[in-house]
């Protein structure tokens, strides 16, 4: 099977173009599981698969490296267009991706060399209500600087929903201690029926902030859109951050705006295509044992 390497500001996934790259397996989680191994497989945060569309010029469904699916993929959709773009499956610079949260408007700029450089999303508007995340912490209302405890850390938690769940957690410094340990305890608490990505956060500034991820379902990723996308809103709604914010990710800068107007999130930033290259799906050999 043919596949393309993309990465928007570090996050990468292996991208498949199903406009004319016939899947080898109709099981799509464990397709994404083993290609996404970064030593048994081509190695990624996950699998995106370009699909055509009956309403837009593509379709992004998107695999975390869990297998699991999920609704929505900041990084990958700016990936998609700029695929959709540069393989000429549709020539214009203003494109519709299809996605779980809905068809979004993405708009190119080329760089010098005529192919997609730098792309702005129109994120949508993000959900704030429990039940929208979802979320048990709450019975109805939104989750903003909610003071609770997970494994005995006392943390305060802001819970959006762009299509994917996030749950935003701002911190002094943006250490291992906090998203390799306590990321995957807030993931998987019972508090969030479908999990959840969780983003911990450094303000610098009013327009500034630090951001690392601990994703469901690919553990800590060196950028994430939809988990930026949150943050810009959490920082307005718990007062530390204006309504623009540059956002410092392990892979990258992506700006981001909760607009006023429409209530709409913009979100833009590179995308990258680094490889392409053919996979055998016989050739993944899944490790027999985990290492301990
Ligand atoms: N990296 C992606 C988010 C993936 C979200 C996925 N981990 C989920 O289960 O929602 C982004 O750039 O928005």
């Amino acid at each position: 099977m043919r596949f393309t390497k993309m990465h928007g500001a570090g996050n990468d996934y292996v991208y498949v173009n199903c406009f004319s790259e016939p899947l080898p397996t109709d099981n799509l989680p464990e397709l994404a599981r083993k290609i996404s191994h970064r030593h048994f497989g081509v190695g990624g945060d996950g699998l995106i698969l370009i699909r055509p569309s009956e309403i837009a010029d593509a379709r992004m469904q998107m695999f975390n490296a869990d297998g699991s699916e999920s609704e929505m993929c900041g990084n990958g959709i700016r990936c998609v267009a700029k695929y959709v773009f540069d393989h000429a499956i549709a020539s214009k610079s203003s494109l519709q991706i299809e996605t779980g949260a809905g068809v979004l408007d993405v708009s190119l700029s080329l760089g010098d060399d005529g192919k997609c450089q730098l792309v702005s999303v129109d994120m949508g508007s993000p959900s704030l209500e429990a039940s929208a995340i979802p979320t048990t912490i709450k019975t109805s209302g939104s989750v903003v600087d909610h003071e609770i405890d997970f494994a005995g850390q006392r943390v305060a938690v802001t819970c959006v929903s762009m299509g994917n769940p996030h749950c935003v957690v701002f911190v002094p410094k943006v250490t291992d201690e906090w998203v390799l340990g306590l990321g995957p305890v807030i993931e998987t608490d019972p508090r969030f029926p479908n999990r959840i990505n969780v983003e911990f956060v450094e303000v610098l500034s009013k327009n500034e902030v630090r951001q690392r991820t601990w994703e469901r379902g690919s553990g800590e990723t060196w950028a994430c859109g939809t988990g930026a996308s949150a943050v810009c809103v959490a920082g307005v709604l718990t007062g530390r951050t204006n309504r623009t914010i540059l956002n410092h990710l392990l892979g990258g800068d992506l700006t981001l705006s909760w607009n006023d107007a429409d209530g709409h999130v913009m979100m833009t930033g590179e995308a990258t295509e680094v490889f392409s290259g053919e996979w055998e799906e016989s050739s993944t050999v899944q490790p027999s044992a985990t290492l301990s």
